[in-house]
């Protein structure tokens, strides 16, 4: 089995080489200025551009408008958009269908109930990615560095590849991928010498720990639609 592995928050070349040449799947950049791996649409272009052949583009939105996010679409050919705030289904679908680009809709789990809500998006995105719910008064919805219950995501049911997130880092990611059985992992604080700082040395060591864990065997969890 493989894991798909996403480096979310690339606001530097040697965070990105690192990821590159560690074997990442998907580097993220996120467009959302209250976070601190906000990064503007031309520094990202220009960062994808060296790294594009090597790694899928991931562009990090948060309850965006149309004019946001088509300024990330054009000026950065994202191969994905994440969708990182309170976006309905039918805003997945305006989305899907303006852009004709694959969604990863990010929840943040909490309880068994914000499970269960997952459900309602089965058809009009592409990947779910599960995150920490963050607390009433956070910053920002993502990349706090926050784990929840991964045995919450026993109540799943068949759906769309999962990526989990939230709190991951070389020291947890085996047992957090043979609990949860994901298709891919997140990670963004768990890969950094301080917020926004990618270090290469952590994003090897994650890179390996859930290589390690592929190779253990970790059961993938079968999905359907
Ligand atoms: O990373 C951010 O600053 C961010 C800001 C606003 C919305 C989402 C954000 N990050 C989302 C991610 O994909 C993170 O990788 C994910 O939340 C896991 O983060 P961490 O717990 O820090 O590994």
């Amino acid at each position: 089995m493989h894991v798909d592995i996403k480096i979310c928050g690339m606001t530097e070349a040697a965070g990105l080489r690192a990821a590159c040449d560690a074997g990442a799947d998907l580097a993220g950049f996120v467009f959302f200025s209250r976070s601190p791996r906000n990064i503007g649409v031309a520094s990202a272009a220009g960062l994808a551009a060296t790294a594009r052949e090597r790694i899928g583009i991931v562009a990090l939105l948060v309850d965006a408008p149309d004019d946001l996010v088509d300024a990330v679409v054009e000026g950065l050919a994202p191969d994905f958009l994440q969708l990182h705030g309170q976006e309905t289904p039918e805003r997945c679908v305006e989305l899907r269908r303006r852009h004709k680009l694959p969604l990863i809709k990010a929840f943040g789990i909490g309880d068994a109930g914000d499970v269960d809500a997952i459900r309602g998006y089965h058809g009009v995105i592409d990947r779910i990615l599960v995150d920490a719910k963050p607390p009433k008064d956070a910053e920002r919805p993502g990349g706090l560095g926050r784990s929840f219950d991964w045995s919450l995501l026993d109540r799943l049911g068949a759906h769309p590849p999962l990526m989990l997130s939230g709190g991951l880092d070389a020291g947890n990611v085996g047992e957090a991928i043979a609990i949860a059985g994901p298709d891919g992992v997140d990670v963004s604080s768990g890969v950094e010498s301080a917020p926004g700082r990618k270090d290469p040395v952590r994003i090897r060591e994650f890179v390996a720990a859930v290589r390690a864990a592929e190779a253990a065997g970790a059961p993938a969890k079968e999905f359907e639609e």
